[in-house]
């Protein structure tokens, strides 16, 4: 059986490590083009000087608009050839870290989370709009990113919502890579080598994988409440450190090289609802974890233990948290069948799919996560 597992060639991350970002610049050449927001640019203003001038190199800003299209990626590699940028440096969430990998092409690129709110920085794709914040494409590079470096001392500081979103993502990753491993469904570390140009073909998941997704889901219930706290007021802990590699590292590595399934397809069948348009991407694979779980018929046990770590750590867990207060069947439905479509990662559970059965877990997973809560408030 053809497996492939696909990572970063450096993860490194501790309090303080953006210093550190210009001897890895200097790895590949005197200069980069950094790929960041300006209000993100700001907001490590200071570090940068200081790596700048230590190490002598050159930061050539962008301005990065803050969505990930054809259009910007264009701008952004015209002005890496004028300036003759010897590698590429995507810094803040996951828009510019995606925008980044596309100017990159697989080549030369160093990821600075500066949130820790989706598993993006070390996948080899991005996830491509239209200027106008619509779903464009998936791509693919032929590596990861070389580099990808995470500064704790700027994820602590950051809104806690941001890491506890993280933890919405990370939280999908171990069901989902269980899922494709029982359905022995294809994962992404094989793209795009043979899938697209018919090469040498698809590749299933590694026992490695699912054990680091397994990790994912272990580590979020033992540090997530701590990590949380520590957050909430800005400091740095083991627990805050564990949680930013789950989130980050075991997360990516758990769905890139473990595979998607329900949970992911059913978050993309929701964007058809308005009110889910505020919530962040993590918060809403929560909720569709609960979806993928009922869908299954996971053990109550599992699903008591999912509802009160989302409770503990104020995430999703019924529709209405993430937006929808009321709706309609028909409605339901469509997001189902949004969720079902050919390409999507649904068809990896290990049993045939139907509309009308993700509509009933959907269904079912508001009714119960709502149930949930309102044992709480009592
Ligand atoms: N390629 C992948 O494997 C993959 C995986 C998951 C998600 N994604 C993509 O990631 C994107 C979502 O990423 P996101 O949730 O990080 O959103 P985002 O990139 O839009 O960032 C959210 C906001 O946080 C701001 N920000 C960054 N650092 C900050 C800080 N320290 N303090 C305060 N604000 C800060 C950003 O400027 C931005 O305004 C989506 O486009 C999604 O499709 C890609
Ligand atoms: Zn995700």
């Amino acid at each position: 059986m053809r497996k492939a597992f696909i990572s970063p060639t450096k993860y490194v991350q501790g309090e303080d490590e953006l210093l550190n970002l210009g001897y890895f610049v200097k790895t590949f050449g005197d200069s980069a083009l950094l790929i960041a927001h300006p209000d993100d640019v700001n907001r490590v203003k200071d570090k940068l000087e200081s790596t700048k001038s230590k190490f002598n190199i050159t930061l050539v800003e962008s301005g990065f608009k803050g969505e990930c299209s054809r259009e910007e990626v264009q701008r952004l590699q015209l002005l890496a050839k004028e300036h003759a940028c010897s590698c590429t440096i995507g810094l803040g969430g996951g828009k510019a870290i995606d925008t980044a990998k596309c100017v990159a092409e697989g080549e030369a690129l160093i990821i600075v989370p500066t949130i820790a709110a989706t598993d993006a920085p070390t996948s080899h794709s991005a996830v491509m709009y239209t200027p106008e914040g619509e779903f464009d494409d998936y791509a693919y590079f032929k590596q990861s990113p070389s580099v990808v470096m995470i500064d704790t001392t700027v994820i602590a500081k950051a809104p806690t919502r941001f890491l506890v979103a993280g933890m919405g993502d990370a939280l999908s990753t171990y069901f989902e890579a269980r899922a494709t491993s029982r359905s022995y469904s294809n994962v992404n570390a094989g793209l795009p080598c043979g899938v697209r140009e018919g090469v040498c073909g698809p590749a299933k998941g590694t026992n490695t994988a699912l054990a680091l997704a397994k990790f994912c889901y272990e580590t979020l219930l033992n540090d997530g409440i701590q990590a949380k706290v520590s957050c909430d007021n800005n400091l740095v802990t083991p627990a805050l450190e564990n949680i930013v590699e789950a989130n980050i590292l075991l997360s990516g590595l758990g769905f890139e090289s473990g595979g998607l399934a329900a949970a992911h397809a059913i978050h993309n069948g929701l964007t058809s609802l308005e009110g889910t348009h505020h919530y962040f991407h993590g918060e809403k694979v929560a909720f569709c974890t609960i979806a993928q779980l009922v869908l299954e018929n996971a053990a109550q046990e599992e699903l008591n233990e999912v509802l009160e770590f989302c409770a503990a750590v104020d995430l999703p867990v019924c529709l209405a948290d993430i937006g929808v207060d009321s709706y309609t069947y028909d409605e339901i439905l469509s997001v189902a069948k949004k969720a079902c479509i050919a390409e999507e990662s649904i068809h990896s559970m290990p049993f045939p799919i139907t509309e009308e059965a993700v509509a009933a877990a959907i269904v079912v997973a508001d009714q119960m996560g709502q149930k949930f809560k309102a044992s709480k408030d009592v």
